[in-house]
């Protein structure tokens, strides 16, 4: 893409509520705040008749949706996009993501307008143009259940296993780690053997706990832990690590806090977490899930339950990572309303991968 092409930067604010809130031990998540955005390449040929996904040459869309702790205020998120808009007018795209470089949830949103227009360009699925490798028909994902009661942990796991998901992640922490290992013993005993569950903390225990809780939970069967210790035990983490081989350890928090470097020196994580949007963008998580798989670290992709077209996009991310295991990429369901018809289908525990040229979204930039 050259700085003298004649491309237009659109936003508009969205909110969308959640069907029911998330609820995680740092907080319950509501609502999902942000910012759609649209760019047009003034100089390509409009699309004539209908726009099936993938058929609208000169645009593409990308989304902003910050989330306090994560990313950048929305307040600041909306200024760096007029800054932009403003850059890319006059300087090119460029310089429009360097205008917004510390605003992540703005910069991942001009990032994936400007990869779905040039994918679309290209005629690729985002996917292939993302990580240039084979076609991929299907990344498999994980079903996210929030920190409910036992009972209600236990029939929402069962719900979801009911629907085709091999893979749960319990969201943890809020109660007592007892508490939590009774809860997990009780979805365990209520899906059977046969489903791989995973837990999330988000950085709620002490060492003692975690300790207490892994050993307990290997006993269980759980899979992975994801974040049992604020993001800045490190050693903490390789410790837990290295006393429960049988429990993998995911960094979720710890990636935005250390980088990847950092926490493979420690030996502090076998999986991390990568959410585009705290990131900056798919681009900058690709070229951090090509990192970490260098260094023997299994990346997975998750969202921070964005709308259709930031979700899309890390979809898109998941399928250009190989071997990728399952993903936290179901959180569509958890939204009460969306910006848009879904192009991805959830089939047997996976996201059938778009095909359409670019990201493959469409009919999300209605008439107001
Ligand atoms: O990974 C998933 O299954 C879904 C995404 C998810 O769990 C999260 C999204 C946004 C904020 C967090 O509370 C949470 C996470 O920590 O991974
Ligand atoms: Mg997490």
């Amino acid at each position: 893409m050259s700085a003298t092409e004649d491309l237009s930067l659109e936003y508009r604010s969205f909110s969308l509520e959640l069907a029911d809130p998330l609820e995680t031990a740092d907080g319950s998540i509501d609502s999902r705040d942000g910012f759609l955005v649209r760019l047009v390449d003034e100089g390509s040929e409009p699309a004539s008749g209908a726009t099936e996904p993938g058929n609208e040459p000169g645009v593409g869309y990308g989304e902003a949706t910050p989330l306090p702790g994560w990313t950048e205020s929305r307040e600041d998120c909306e200024r760096a996009l007029e800054r932009a808009r403003e850059a890319i007018r006059t300087d090119g795209p460029s310089e429009a993501l360097e205008v917004v470089d510390r605003q992540v949830a703005a910069r991942h949103a001009l990032a994936l307008a400007l990869a779905d227009l040039q994918a679309t360009r290209e005629s690729t699925p985002l996917y292939r143009y993302l990580g240039q490798g084979p076609m991929v028909g299907r990344v498999p994902v994980n079903a996210t259940i929030g920190d409910g009661s036992p009972v209600e942990t236990a029939r929402e796991t069962r719900r979801a296993v009911d629907r085709g998901f091999d893979c749960c992640k319990l969201k943890v922490g809020l109660r007592s780690v007892e508490d939590d290992i009774e809860r997990v013993r009780h979805v365990r005993d209520t899906v059977g053997p046969g489903v791989d569950l995973r837990v999330d903390a988000n950085e709620a225990w002490t060492y003692e706990e975690a300790e207490f809780a892994l050993e307990a939970f290997a006993g269980l069967g759980v899979s992975i832990v994801e974040q049992p210790l604020p993001a800045g035990a490190l050693e903490g983490h390789a410790d837990l690590r290295s006393g429960n081989p049988d429990v993998s350890i995911a960094l979720d928090e710890g990636l935005l806090e250390h980088g990847v470097d950092a926490i493979c020196e420690a030996g502090a994580a076998d999986v991390v977490v990568l959410k585009p949007m705290a990131l900056g963008g798919v681009d900058v998580a690709r070229k951090v899930a090509a990192w970490l798989t260098e260094l023997g670290i299994t990346p997975l992709v998750t969202t921070t339950i964005d709308g259709v077209v930031a979700r899309t996009g890390a979809v898109h991310l998941a399928a250009a990572i190989p071997d990728v295991p399952a993903c936290g990429l179901a959180t569509g369901e958890l939204l009460a309303t969306d910006l848009g018809r879904d192009p991805v289908l959830l089939e047997k525990g996976s996201a059938v991968v778009p095909q359409a040229k670019g990201l493959g979204v469409s009919d999300v930039w209605r008439d107001q």
